[in-house]
């Protein structure tokens, strides 16, 4: 990985960026850039299913072919859990937003306040909810929208992303930071970089994951396509947000899959956890999300007794259930039967991806050999030797290795120098 890249990806990882700077790129209104004061603000919540943050942009008030040019100010993350967590409490998820609100107050001068649009937009934990309860999803917004309104900003209002747009303003936001969509030059002007090819973007959120990347072909299916204009040039991108893959949904797919393979008993063999780990989990914790069936005859205070067994090759086994490779009806697929064209290019994989990577200290572009011998190595290792800390790691490399293998490394040369 070179140095621009590292330097991306720790970026990504500082802001657990999910498409904040495409939101201000693509909502930022025309009407603001003929408003001084020459700098202006914007404020930004990315809601994901795991946490909420806040970050706190600036730009100058002219813009570059009508997109402006965005640089991050400050992030702050709020307390608890997303919002989607407080769908039996949703005053709370107003009040979790606050300490950040505050924080932005201090930072953005009192007389462009007013001025500064302010957005939410909230991803996969809210879908997942609105799937599941849409009065509760209502009730989660009302409150984030009500806690928002009484700051003086200028509240455009919070919304669900769709999987498409969370996928295509993930590769706009890669791009943007690679600079491949614009640069800034040593004649101290903005400008298109001449024969740089831009990346696919692999994201592994929370409650789901997206591919996004500019297709060699047509694409097949019109609701996998969507079209930008950014900085004077257009791309056409195919994008797929697939639902209960990101990393703690899939998780709980896993266990799940695992208790239905012995339902009767009361323990759940867990191959992807060390050998020696334990862990409690009620059936209504396990059972409570769209992503996973619960049983017909459900008792929800019924405790599982989960017992780790660390056998890296049979939770290899095991998540490669949770995957369809039949295509059906479409040419080429990614998984589940879902239309994608053939993978074009190279990726850049970020947010779970890279939280998992950066802790096996494989973000340097080591070959594919080298990632499975690291993480046999640490799925080797059993409970004694993994802090708690290490623990979720240690049962999600697999998903991340087997996913990347499945959905796109199968294809793509993804920041594999061999
Ligand atoms: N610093 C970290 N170290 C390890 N894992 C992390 C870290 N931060 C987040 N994660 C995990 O990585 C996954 C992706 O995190 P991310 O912040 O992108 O999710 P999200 O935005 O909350 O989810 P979604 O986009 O699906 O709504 C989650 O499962 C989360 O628990």
């Amino acid at each position: 990985m070179d140095y621009k890249a590292k330097t991306v990806a720790g970026l990504l990882a500082a802001t657990c960026v999910f498409s904040i700077i495409a939101l201000i790129l693509s909502v930022v209104n025309v009407k603001d850039v003929f408003l001084p004061p020459s700098t202006k603000y914007g404020l930004v919540f990315d809601a994901g299913s795991t946490h909420t943050a806040l970050y706190i942009y600036r730009w100058p008030a002219d813009k570059e072919n009508g997109t402006g040019i965005v640089s991050q100010v400050e992030a702050c993350t709020a307390p608890g859990e997303g919002i989607s967590s407080y769908a039996d409490n949703p005053a709370e998820a107003g009040a979790s937003l606050k300490p950040c609100l505050d924080k932005a107050m201090k930072i953005i001068p009192a007389e462009q306040q007013r001025d500064t649009p302010t957005y939410l937009g909230a991803t996969a934990g809210m879908r997942l909810l609105r799937e599941q309860n849409s009065t509760k999803a209502e009730q989660v917004f009302a409150e984030v929208s009500k806690a928002i309104g009484k700051y003086p900003v200028d509240f455009r209002g919070a919304q669900i992303l769709t999987g498409n747009e969370e996928g295509s303003f993930g590769w706009i936001t890669i791009n943007y930071l690679l600079e491949t969509l614009v640069k800034y030059s040593f004649a101290e002007k903005w400008e298109h970089p001449r024969d740089t090819e831009v990346l696919g973007a692999l994201d592994l959120g929370g409650a789901s994951t997206q591919i996004t990347f500019q297709p060699g072909v047509t694409t097949e299916d019109n609701s996998t396509s969507t079209f930008f204009r950014l900085y004077g040039s257009n791309y056409s991108l195919y994008t797929h947000s697939y639902l209960c893959y990101g990393q703690t949904q899939a998780l709980k797919m896993l266990l799940a899959d695992l208790h239905k393979g012995n339902s009767s008993s009361q323990e759940i063999s867990h191959p992807c956890y060390p050998m020696g780990y334990q862990e409690n989990v009620t059936m209504s914790a396990l059972y409570n999300s769209p992503c996973v069936r619960a049983p017909s005859t459900p008792s929800p205070a019924q405790v599982l007794t989960v017992i780790g067994t660390g056998d890296p090759a049979a939770c290899s086994t095991a998540i490669r259930k949770l995957f369809n490779f039949t295509c059906g009806a479409n040419r080429t697929c990614g998984f589940n039967g879902v239309y994608q064209p053939p993978v074009r290019g190279q990726f850049f994989a970020f947010a779970g991806f890279y939280y998992t990577f950066h802790f096996l200290n494989l973000t340097s572009q080591q070959s594919f050999s080298d990632v499975n011998s690291t993480i046999q190595t640490f799925c080797n290792k059993s409970w004694a030797e993994v802090t708690q800390k290490q623990l979720q790691l240690h049962h999600t490399q697999w998903l991340v290795m087997v996913h990347q293998r499945t959905s796109s490394q199968k294809n793509a040369n993804m920041n594999d120098p061999d």
